[in-house]
């Protein structure tokens, strides 16, 4: 038995996965702070949603989702109901397995996990460290659980800030920019889905490219920009706005922000 504590948009992203990786509804159980949450959670996907130490005490694995400042409050409920040996899989940003640990106590199992939306897909990106009693078999028994939604990375837990900086929230990045590339297109007069149209198709072929091709970005990059052309115009331009350095700038305060959240 799986349970998934705090069924939101992570939630419910990782609980459609798992249902597409084909596990039974009867074998998931949600939590939803709101009753009619836990309704639409039970309709769309025919699993079982109860209370929080319901859930811990019948799941083998435990998938903590909610807010890293609503963790503390989660942990301090499931702690007197976890059923010896459970897995804990936390993917709440910023929130380490010691803070998991040290509030339930024991020799707790726990596997942090930094994963994105793209699980709606099957093209998630899951970063995933091990805690202190986390084993080999936890290890893997989360890759089992998150490979089918997409690529899974382990790394050291001392990435998993600047992980969740760069592939954690990677995707919202993705979509800004074609939000402002639209922007752009409407600027130059061509109707909006249209333009989306256009940006979108550009943005999954580039996507698709970088991944299947093996080649570096520079090289991709270079492939387009002809001497004297449209795209070093629109290079020179991103370069004197300093695109490049707001990136820079802009990952380096969200690895910050996600060092603060455990702390609320
Ligand atoms: N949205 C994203 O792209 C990603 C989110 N995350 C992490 O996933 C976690 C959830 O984020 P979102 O899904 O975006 O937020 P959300 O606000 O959509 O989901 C959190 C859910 O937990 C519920 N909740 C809060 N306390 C609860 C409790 N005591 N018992 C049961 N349910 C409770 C809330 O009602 C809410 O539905 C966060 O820790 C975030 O850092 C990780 C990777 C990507
Ligand atoms: O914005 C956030 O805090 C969460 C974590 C990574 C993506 N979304």
């Amino acid at each position: 038995m799986i349970a998934i504590l705090g069924t939101g948009k992570m939630g419910e992203a990782l609980l459609s996965g798992l249902v597409r990786a084909g596990l039974r509804p009867h074998e998931i159980t949600a939590t939803a702070r709101r009753p009619e949450r836990a309704e639409a959670l039970r309709e769309r996907y025919g699993v079982r949603v109860t209370d929080n130490a319901e859930a811990a005490k019948s799941a083998e694995t435990i998938i903590l989702a909610v807010k890293p400042q609503d963790m503390a409050s989660l942990l301090a409920e499931i702690a007197p109901h976890l059923a010896a040996g459970s897995l804990i899989i936390s993917v709440a940003a910023g929130v380490t397995t010691g803070f998991v640990e040290a509030r339930l106590g024991g020799e707790v199992p726990v596997v942090r996990v930094m994963s994105n939306t793209p699980v709606l897909v099957d093209e998630a990106m899951s970063v995933i460290s091990a805690g202190e009693h986390a084993s080999e078999a936890h290890l893997k028994r989360a890759e089992d659980l998150l490979s089918p939604v997409g690529k899974v990375l382990r790394i050291p837990e001392s990435q998993q800030d600047a992980a969740t900086a760069l592939s954690g929230s990677g995707p919202a990045y993705f979509f800004y920019l074609v939000e402002a590339m639209v922007d752009a297109g409407i600027l130059l007069g061509m109707p909006r889905a249209a333009a989306l149209d256009m940006v979108t198709q550009s943005i999954v072929g580039a996507a698709i490219m970088l991944r299947d091709s093996g080649e570096h970005p520079v090289i991709l990059r270079e492939a387009v920009t002809s001497p004297g052309g449209t795209t070093i115009a629109a290079i020179a331009e991103l370069e004197r706005h300093k695109v490049r350095a707001a990136f820079l700038d802009a990952i380096e305060a969200a690895r910050d922000r996600s060092r603060q959240l455990a702390s609320g």
